[in-house]
């Protein structure tokens, strides 16, 4: 059994008896708000942009009020289990949190990657850390504490640099290579094109490439003496538009687990499979790419039903506990937080990131207590119907 996630409703209550109130916010509408009015204007449309007019991105959301939970009594389900086991691993829950590119800046002391790993410390939630960091991943790592994270790979062309990368990622003790398949160009982007700071925002995370040995060989001078230099150098080899032809080369890189993030169909799902990944991550980064696809969560039957057995990590759209068990019925085996996490790190560093998951575990655990469905395995699809 894992911890009593629901245990952190007593706490809340506790603590509002004593005149504490809790710091901050319970649902994601008013954690947006606040954490709009925290951020610097450019960081904030940033983070909570997306493609186009932005509607994949509200449908992400939107897709999770189309299916409804079925509750079932006489269950008896006063203990839960909400463990899930990855890659050799048992984690208490099955929630992780997303990689994100400008997380670092997020802080209010711009260190949003140390302050993510050491959330994942403290909550066994493991975090997926960025290519695209202010700290570089071996600090990042080296956070963790008992919570093995992954490390997501912007695979750059230049392909001993990406060796380079996954090396360091399996020597700083990574338990996995994520490498993300949607992101080799950027989607349109009006609210970036609007604030024209997408480009300063990428120069602040470029350490991972910047400290690297190999990526340092293909530079003239030293980033210290020639920074444009350096960030030209990695414009040239970031976008990498990798095919099929690519898959046997990365996952000759690794005997680490290797995941592939960014896959909505089936028949992809059956050929990285093929190809031997050993998971699948469903996702279309959070409506940020591609404007005027399906939502993820409509995906994902179809993508666990090809992973045959794979594990599936899901994301895009999450903002709820009942949001986490509704993936889960739908198959996903580990649900991921992403802006949400962003956002308590902005109002609350380490502690508003412990707070947004907590808070999600604590709903996730109590849903399936009240609606009888004690453990992951009891959430079927038959626990949901259509919403009319
Ligand atoms: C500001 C921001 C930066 C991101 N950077 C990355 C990244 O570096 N690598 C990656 O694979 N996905 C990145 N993503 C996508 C997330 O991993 C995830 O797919 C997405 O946030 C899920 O959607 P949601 O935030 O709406 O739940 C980023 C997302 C955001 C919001
Ligand atoms: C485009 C990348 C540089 C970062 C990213 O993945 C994102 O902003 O969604």
């Amino acid at each position: 059994m894992s911890q009593p996630f629901g245990n952190y409703q007593n706490e809340i209550y506790f603590d509002g008896l004593s005149g504490v109130l809790p710091p901050y916010p319970m649902v994601f509408a008013e954690l947006e708000e606040r954490a709009r009015a925290a951020l610097p204007p450019g960081i904030w449309s940033y983070v909570a942009g997306g493609a186009g007019d932005e509607h994949t991105q509200r449908a992400n959301v939107t897709a999770f009020l189309q299916h409804g939970l079925i509750p079932r009594m006489f269950v008896g389900a006063a203990q839960r289990d909400l463990t899930v086991s990855l890659f050799g691993h048992t984690y208490p829950s099955p929630l992780f949190l997303c990689p994100i590119g400008v997380i670092g800046l997020c802080a209010q002391d711009g260190h949003g990657d140390l302050a993510t790993a050491r959330a994942a410390a403290r909550t066994g939630v493991p975090m997926v850390a960025s290519t695209l960091s202010v700290d570089p991943l071996e600090s990042v790592a080296g956070e963790f504490g008992g919570t093995p994270g992954f490390f997501q790979l912007y695979t750059p062309t230049d392909r001993e640099v990406a060796e380079s990368l996954v090396r360091r990622a399996e020597k700083a003790g990574f338990a996995g290579i994520v490498v993300t398949l949607d992101t080799w160009v950027t989607g349109w982007r009006p609210r970036d094109l609007r604030t024209s700071n997408f480009p300063q925002l990428r120069g602040h995370c470029l350490v991972n490439y910047l400290d690297d040995p190999v990526f340092r060989t293909r530079l003239a001078r030293p980033p210290a003496e020639d920074p444009g230099g350096a960030i030209l150098q990695w414009a040239g080899m970031f976008g990498n538009p990798l095919t099929w032809a690519d898959l046997p080369w990365l996952r000759s890189l690794t005997s680490l687990p290797l995941l592939v993030k960014g896959l909505c169909h089936p028949d992809d799902v059956r050929r990285a499979a093929d190809g031997g990944v050993d998971g699948i991550y469903c996702s279309n980064h959070g409506g940020r790419q591609a404007n005027g696809g399906l939502p993820a969560l409509d995906c994902l039957p179809g993508v666990v039903e090809a992973a045959n057995g794979l594990p599936v990590l899901f994301d895009s759209g999450v903002r709820s506990g009942v949001d986490v068990v509704k993936a889960l019925a739908l198959g996903a085996t580990a649900v991921g937080v992403g802006r949400p996490y962003a956002y308590g790190l902005a109002l609350g560093g380490v502690d508003g990131i412990v707070h947004v998951l907590r808070s999600l575990l604590a709903e996730a655990d109590l849903t399936m207590a009240v609606d009888g469905y004690p453990t992951i395995a009891d959430l079927t699809p038959e626990a949901l119907r259509p919403v009319s």
